[in-house]
């Protein structure tokens, strides 16, 4: 029987982003890719990231989450679900609350966010440096100019979408904007060739954005390893970057999705930060049968 099994986790959401938080601090466990896999397909546990919360790795640090998508792969940051975790270290009756003050510091495979709570169901998480090097993204070939990237889906004369910006902002993104709305773009579609493509080693987030004004866009995110969301919080993070490097805003944007609205800064330290609500939804335990036949 999976280690998983009867352990307690919290549904929540990040601006329409489903996430679970699984505390796993004060044990030896680790998810697996298929016990993953098996929590996200489970309609009581079904998750876009699935947030699980280790012992801090450095000494000044409040924990280590690792990251998981639906399909069981691993990103090095979430931006709703950081605010998640957030939320539930601080309030929920269950977990152990490190912190004093309404402040965390939390590492992931990617590095260091730091997290401050706004009011009750807002968080602001500095997302760190956006990485804009061709070899950081990771891109399969050197672009030396990022701002927008030579690639393109659609007829050769008329593509659909072509020359995104390219991020990583812990996670590497391309960030394609349009002068139409985001919803006309056949995203389910376009969204999974653009995440595999060859120019993108470690895949994708894709990103379809359109900026309505100085400090306004409208953005729809298909997620490396998730799909269609209803909100990406990194994806929200490059798209600024990517449209304030082509000034086409400042520093600073209400980023729209399909869930919510987050507020995203890149502040002239070149940290990123990203303001935005939780939801708690409902808690649970994994029932044993989910993970039936997982060695
Ligand atoms: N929804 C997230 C991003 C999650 C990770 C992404 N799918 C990846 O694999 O990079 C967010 O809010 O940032």
């Amino acid at each position: 029987m999976s280690a998983l099994a009867h352990r307690r986790f919290l549904k929540m959401h990040g601006a329409g982003n489903a996430i679970v938080v699984l505390d796993l601090r004060g044990t030896p466990l680790r998810v697996s890719a298929a016990e993953a896999r098996a929590i996200a397909a489970d309609p009581g546990s079904s998750f876009d990231q699935l947030m699980v919360l280790h012992d801090p790795v450095s000494a000044e640090t409040d924990a280590f989450m690792r990251i998981y998508n639906t399909d069981g792969s691993e990103s090095g940051a979430c931006g709703n679900g950081t605010r998640c975790v957030a939320f539930a270290m601080l309030d929920d009756p269950a977990m152990a609350r490190p912190a004093e003050g309404g402040r965390l510091l939390l590492e992931t495979s990617a590095g260091r966010v730091g997290v401050r709570r706004n009011s009750e169901r807002s968080f602001t998480v500095d997302m760190g440096r956006p990485h804009l090097a061709w070899d950081e993204i990771p891109l399969a070939e050197p672009f030396p100019d990022t701002r927008r990237i030579e690639l393109q889906i659609g007829p050769i004369d008329a593509p659909v979408l072509h020359s995104p910006g390219v991020v990583n902002m812990g996670n590497p993104h391309a960030v394609f904007f349009v002068d139409a709305d985001p919803d006309t773009y056949d995203l389910g579609r376009i969204g999974p060739l653009l995440e595999n493509h060859p120019v993108f080693p470690e895949r994708a987030n894709i990103s379809v954005a359109q900026v309505l004004g100085r400090e306004a866009i409208k953005l729809r995110v298909w997620e490396r390893g998730a799909g269609l969301t209803l909100a990406c919080g990194t994806a929200a993070c490059a798209t600024v970057v990517a449209a304030s490097r082509l000034r086409m805003i400042g520093r600073q944007a209400n980023v729209s999705l399909p869930g919510g609205d987050l507020f995203v800064e890149w502040r002239a330290d070149d940290h990123v930060l990203m303001t935005g609500p939780v939801a708690l939804v409902a808690e649970g335990t994994f029932a044993p049968e989910l993970f039936a036949g997982i060695g």
